[in-house]
């Protein structure tokens, strides 16, 4: 952990592989536990809890969540975590695999500590860097991004494609995927994920108990949740339902709490469920200072009522800015803070 604090902001990688694997279409959930292991070794966390289902595998980890789809994989990390070191290996597994990789995303906000972070985190453009020397040459089309830079909370993007996915069928894809950075969490609602001195409980027990209190578990009912509590505090989980995925982490350390939600969507789905869960996710942290950031395909403007939904909650719209991603659509970061800061 740094000196100065735990570093909650994460950093996001998605991956994705083209390639058939007819035999047993589990693509890459086939890699095994132990080369899992070694790849976040390399990024420096490790699991605490598992749970998969029919169409993917879910990994709590020290420092945040894991996702093995077949031909899709995404890791979130927080704290010094080196994620950027995962890139080689997994493209490497997944060859071995028979998959390809045809597309790379990577997003973070502004670290609360950047001096604290590692390389290749020192920077963006160190991380751009990295990146372009650790992807593969095929992946062409390439574009980095700093968005809402004149704003406390900056969202930084990377993508990079293949010739095949630059002319995949947009249409194909109608999922959105939502990031939300929360920075000043209440004081008495961060309190909750805080464990009791000896409380005799498992990080699993205690997690469990952390999602029902807190109300996380009503984000989504219908979502299978995989939850873990640490010690003295923080809290992970990642909810399951059906083929989505939704994640929260929190640290809720005063002077530097912060708790994220991710989650993904079809761009046919009811937009007021989608307000209503963001809603529900603002009220259980009262954040002084928020992100929304959303990633969808371009055409459907997913990012449009998120100031209507969170307003309401006393705060206030303070910078917005998009831009277009080759292959990824369009990325839209809104940034927010309550009305008297
Ligand atoms: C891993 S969790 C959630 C991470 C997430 N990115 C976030 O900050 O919301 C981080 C919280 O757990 C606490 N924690 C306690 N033990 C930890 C451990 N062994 N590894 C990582 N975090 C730990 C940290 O102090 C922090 O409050």
């Amino acid at each position: 952990m740094a000196v100065s604090g735990f570093e909650g902001f994460e950093k996001r990688l998605e991956l994705t592989f083209s390639g058939d694997d007819p035999a047993s279409g589990k693509g890459l959930r086939r890699l095994d536990f132990f080369s899992l292991e070694k790849v976040l070794h390399a990024v420096q966390c490790t699991v605490v809890s598992a749970v998969g289902n029919r169409y993917f595998d879910s990994y709590v980890l020290s420092e945040s969540s894991l996702f093995v789809y077949p031909n899709k994989i995404i890791i979130k990390t927080c704290g010094t975590t080196q994620l950027l070191k995962s890139v080689r290996p997994l493209v490497d597994h997944a060859i071995t695999m028979g998959l390809t990789l045809c597309g790379c995303r990577y997003t973070r906000g502004s670290f609360i500590f950047p001096q604290a972070q590692p390389y290749p985190h020192t920077s963006f453009k160190d991380e751009v860097v990295y990146l372009e020397e650790n992807l593969p040459k095929h992946l062409s089309f390439k574009k980095a991004s700093v968005m809402n830079s004149k704003s406390c909370y900056k969202w930084h993007v990377f993508t990079a494609s293949d010739e095949e996915d630059m002319h995949a069928d947009a249409d194909a894809d109608d999922l959105y995927t939502v990031e939300i950075c929360m920075t000043e969490l209440d004081r008495v609602l961060a309190k909750k994920f805080f464990r009791r001195f000896n409380d005799g409980k498992t990080g699993d027990s205690a997690g469990k108990e952390m999602t029902e209190i807190t109300g996380i578990r009503d984000v989504n009912r219908n979502a299978l949740i995989c939850d873990y509590a640490f010690d003295p505090c923080g809290y992970s989980m990642n909810g399951l339902d059906g083929n989505r995925y939704s994640t929260v982490h929190v640290t809720p350390e005063d002077g530097f709490s912060y708790a994220s939600f991710e989650c993904v969507g079809s761009v046919y789905d009811d937009r007021e469920e989608f307000f209503g869960v963001l809603q529900k996710v603002v009220k259980i942290f009262r954040p002084a200072a928020l992100s929304v950031s959303t990633t969808c395909p371009t055409g459907h403007e997913i990012w449009r009522g998120v100031a209507k939904a969170i307003e309401p909650l006393g705060m206030r719209l303070r910078s917005r800015a998009a831009d277009e991603f080759p292959a990824t659509g369009t990325v839209v970061s809104q940034a927010f803070t309550t009305r008297r800061k």
